[in-house]
């Protein structure tokens, strides 16, 4: 993997190469922190140790008992589905995956009624165990399944921290149950149980997707690593806090492969919860090349100078040849290739960009594999943690998302809220389309 800054240099906003070798001594003492809080395990840190402490035959042991399903549904939300959720967009596999983590009824209605329930594994995850969306979710597959005259419990297994509603489940009814490791938020979590048991259930190899993460540790662990000129995760989060200060509040991540669509969601939530604090942040913009060339680019290029635009791709992927053509104009695409024709728009996107002074970051892995996805998703994790520690802000927490999950429980009566007759109450001004 490799990550090119140059084109967020002298743009606007932009940073420029004196500057970078003045933030270099703040990201050398960056990385000692982090360094010394891997080595202490403190939380959050605790989830750049993962490659090594995660053991991926633990997680295939668990699954193996279900043999060969036809599919797999996660029940989770946030970091407990998001991180599995890249994998198996990215990767193919003969069992089908599909994730429950909105409490939208249409959508559990159709997909369970689409669902061969009786193949199917349930994979619940929640690190808290509490979480009111999963719990509702799970309720509802299971009943589902009872239904269906299904044995639920032959059928599911949980993911979930030392205490909570699930792991009290797990226990009364006998089911497998993974942890999720100690001092690892929900969305620092995909390269632990809660990211690879349903890539397990996939078949995909759990062992290479850690090895892609040990080898981003590694890079960590070099001399010399504490310079962003040497380490591509800190080259991107040094590069996306400089931004940040000088007005960039937007990072619009677009990948050049469909199959990594979904990893811009997950970064989503990385960057959002972790960084945005304080009155500080940046909104994570979620984009598709080519496809979006052809909707947001024109803001990206021309509207206003608040943003960054991440392109990432794969270097080395499968491809198709464009058959050739008698159609007048069009003989110029006969002969070469859709890869091509990919790679042609993502390096016109990035010129267009760097034409009109808007600054980007090439962000390159080798293929869409294990391997490269464990790669990318540690090295964003810890280009992240560089940047929240740049700016200052406690990475590992999010107050607002927990208020607003106090404030739903509250509001269905399950528990202390006491804002909830000022929510009931709150003014409204209702414009009436009848
Ligand atoms: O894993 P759970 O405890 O169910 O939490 C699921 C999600 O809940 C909240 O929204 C948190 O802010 C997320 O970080 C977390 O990933």
């Amino acid at each position: 993997m490799n990550v090119d800054i140059g084109n967020a240099l002298d743009t606007s906003p932009g940073v420029s190469r004196d500057g970078l070798e003045r933030l270099d001594r703040r990201v050398e003492r960056a990385h000692g922190r982090i360094q010394e809080g891997r080595e202490r395990g403190e939380h959050g840190f605790a989830a750049l140790n993962l490659p090594e402490r995660c053991d991926p035959r633990e997680v295939e042991d668990t699954v193996a008992p279900f043999g060969d399903p036809r599919a797999v549904v996660t029940v989770g939300i946030g970091g407990s589905a998001l991180g599995a959720a890249t994998f198996s967009a990215a990767l193919e596999s003969d069992v089908d995956a599909y994730f429950l983590d909105n409490v939208d009824p249409a959508h559990a209605r159709r997909l369970l009624s689409s669902l061969p329930l009786e193949e199917t594994v349930v994979n619940v995850v929640s690190k808290s165990g509490t979480t009111a969306e999963t719990l509702a979710n799970f309720l509802v597959v299971r009943d589902a399944m009872q239904r269906a005259s299904v044995d639920w419990t032959d059928r599911t297994f949980v993911t979930t921290g030392p205490s909570g509603n699930l792991r009290e489940l797990a226990a009364k009814h006998d089911l497998p149950a993974l942890d999720v490791p100690e001092g690892v938020p929900g969305r620092f979590a995909a390269l632990s149980p809660v990211g690879l048991a349903c890539a397990a259930i996939q078949g995909h190899d759990v062992e290479a997707i850690l090895e892609g993460g040990s080898a981003a540790a590694d890079r960590l662990d070099r001399a010399g690593a504490g310079s962003l000129f040497e380490t591509p995760a800190y080259a991107y989060g040094a590069v996306t806090y400089a931004l940040a200060q000088r007005g960039a509040g937007v990072n619009a991540v677009m990948p050049y492969a469909e199959s990594l669509e979904t990893f811009a969601e997950w970064f989503a939530q990385l960057w959002a919860e972790s960084l945005g604090k304080d009155g500080l942040g940046q909104t994570p913009a979620r984009a598709l090349g080519a496809t979006d060339q052809h909707s947001q680019l024109q803001l990206y290029r021309a509207g206003p100078r608040d943003k960054l635009v991440t392109l990432l791709r794969p270097t080395e992927r499968p491809d198709l040849e464009i058959p050739e053509t008698d159609l007048e104009g069009l003989s110029y695409l006969g002969g070469s290739t859709l890869g091509e024709l990919l790679d042609a728009e993502f390096e016109a996107t990035e010129a267009s960009l760097a034409a009109a002074g808007r600054p980007s970051v090439r962000i390159e892995i080798d293929r869409v594999d294990e391997r490269s996805l464990g790669e990318l998703l540690y090295a964003m994790e810890a280009a992240c943690v560089l940047h929240g520690d740049l700016a200052s802000v406690d990475t590992f927490v999010q107050p607002a998302v927990e208020w607003g999950k106090r404030a739903a429980r509250g509001l269905l009566g399950g528990g202390e809220f006491p804002e909830a007759e000022a929510v009931r109450d709150k003014e409204t001004l209702i414009v009436d389309g009848n």
